[in-house]
């Protein structure tokens, strides 16, 4: 028996293009735990939408929240990584009511670091255009809720030695 705490269910949250993705990934692998692709779980009709260039309502990501949270709930004993842009506060209040312990990453930048990351990736379905959209909505986290925010203007392997210290 042992008496280490459950692994962490962490949430890597902000705008499009910040870098969820990619630190979420070497995240999951430095802590062991599985990772959870957010964007995966958008049904095809959000998807539709954002590849459009029309930003998501708070109904459009309704859904998409709980099936997140379903998720999220789950992982309670094996810890997880999830992606999540997570904009607003009603929508971590959501992921929270499913996974009451959860940790936040919030990945924060300059809008034109943002707006160069998105330019320059290739194959994804969101368009460049919805960023500003993005940033109008976000919701930075508030003090209670605990985020560790991050500069993304720090290499990926200094963002996941940050987060690993932070979850510590
Ligand atoms: N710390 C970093 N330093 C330099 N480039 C980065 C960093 N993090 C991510 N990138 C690059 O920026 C782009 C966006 O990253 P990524 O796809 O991980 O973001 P995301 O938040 O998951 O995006 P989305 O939510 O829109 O899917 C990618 O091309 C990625 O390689
Ligand atoms: O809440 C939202 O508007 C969406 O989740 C977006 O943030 C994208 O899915 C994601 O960032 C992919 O580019």
């Amino acid at each position: 028996m042992s008496d280490s705490p459950p692994p962490p269910v962490v949430v890597v949250m902000g705008v499009s293009g910040c870098g969820k993705s990619t630190l979420g990934q070497a995240l999951a692998e430095a802590l062991g735990v599985p990772y959870i692709e957010g964007d995966d779980l958008h049904p095809p009709h959000n998807v539709a939408l954002m590849a459009a260039g029309t930003p998501l309502t708070d109904a459009d990501r309704a859904g998409w929240l709980d099936r997140i949270g379903e998720r999220l709930a789950q992982a309670h004993d094996t810890g997880a990584v999830v992606t999540c842009s997570a904009l607003r506060r009603l929508y971590r209040d959501r992921l929270r009511s499913a996974s009451p312990g959860l940790r936040l990453v919030h990945l924060h930048g300059d809008p034109a670091l943002l707006a160069e990351r998105i330019g320059q990736r290739t194959g994804h379905y969101m368009p460049p255009t919805l960023l500003p959209s993005q940033l109008r909505t976000l919701e930075p986290p508030d003090p209670d809720e605990g985020a560790t925010t991050l500069d993304i203007a720090l290499p990926p392997e200094r963002l996941v030695r940050l987060a690993l210290q932070a979850l510590r």
